[in-house]
């Protein structure tokens, strides 16, 4: 595999696979990889004949800068990693590499970005947004690999590519969890141990609410209930409970008809986990 520092050594790989005519995958991460980040990875085997991974801590999609420096980094160990998965070449800049030091251009989704996560994370998107059109430009692969548990984000994403005409695939990676329900995130390792424990309750709420939305509730309706669902286990803090119609994100009027995704964002401890299941009503 080779470890490339610069957008010089990226691109060179990359114009080697394309000469050979391959068709070439982009699986974009923030490193501390676990089995989320390795079924991306092997989704973008399955369907491309290279595989190029990235590896960078964007700060400009922290607004909260200890959460940034709380995130949890081990590039020795994510190589390894991903070298075992038989990726071909793996980005990993700096900051100073990544960005500009006179950088004054982003790139907005105008809607999607203010909504949901959006409020909750005010300039988030833009700063995946940006950094992800960079990887794009950087790497010019045919096909990116996204996870749906960042459901929002990979709408955006699929938003931006749309509408800039940017000639990339974008793909929805189903989440992958722990045995026990939990989604894998690299957030995950700094729960405390009564805390890892607590946040078993947002799969559960998952799978109560995508069952009640089956018996023609309104979207307010189903979301108070997984309020009160959530709200018996005392160290879930929720910051928000949100049932949207899954296509757009926008509100839903009235009964759920169509497919509606259950998103929730919930703190424990000072760790603010998300998780996401799309609901069917028919
Ligand atoms: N459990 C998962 N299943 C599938 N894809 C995932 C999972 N967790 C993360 N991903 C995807 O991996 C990519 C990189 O995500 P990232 O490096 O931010 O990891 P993360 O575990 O989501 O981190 P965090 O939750 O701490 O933000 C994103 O496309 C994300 O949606
Ligand atoms: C897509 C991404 C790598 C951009 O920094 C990040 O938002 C993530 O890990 O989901
Ligand atoms: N996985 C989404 C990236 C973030 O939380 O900043």
């Amino acid at each position: 595999m080779q470890i490339c520092r610069t957008k010089a050594e990226v691109r060179e790989a990359v114009r080697g696979y394309r000469r050979a005519g391959e068709h070439v995958g982009l699986v974009p991460t923030m490193g501390y990889l676990h089995d989320g980040h390795m079924t991306l990875v092997r989704t973008a085997k399955a369907k491309c004949d290279r595989v190029v991974a990235t590896i960078f801590v964007n700060p400009t999609q922290f607004g909260d800068s200890a959460d940034l420096d709380a995130y949890p980094r081990d590039e020795a160990r994510d190589f390894a990693l991903l070298e075992a998965e038989g990726v071909d070449a793996v980005f990993c800049p700096d900051v100073d590499e990544m960005y500009h030091p006179l950088k004054q251009t982003t790139v907005v989704t105008e809607r999607l970005e203010h909504m949901l996560m959006g409020a909750l994370r005010p300039d988030h998107y833009k700063g995946v947004c940006t950094v992800v059109t960079k990887l794009f430009n950087i790497v010019g692969a045919d096909e990116a690999f996204f996870g749906e548990k960042d459901y929002q984000q990979l709408l955006v994403l699929r938003t931006m590519a749309r509408d800039l005409d940017i000639p990339v695939g974008i793909n929805g990676v189903p989440t992958v969890r722990e045995v026990d329900g939990l989604a894998m995130s690299s957030r995950n390792v700094r729960l405390s141990a009564e805390d890892r424990q607590a946040a078993l309750i947002l799969n559960k709420a998952l799978a109560y609410g995508d069952y009640e939305a089956s018996d023609g509730r309104t979207a307010a309706d189903l979301e108070s209930s997984i309020r009160t669902f959530i709200e018996k286990e005392p160290r879930a803090e929720i910051e928000t409970i949100d049932v949207r119609d899954a296509a757009t994100l926008e509100p839903i009027e009235g009964q759920i008809t169509a497919p509606a995704v259950i998103l929730l964002a919930v703190r424990f401890g000072d760790v603010l986990l998300i998780d996401q299941r799309v609901a069917d009503p028919s």
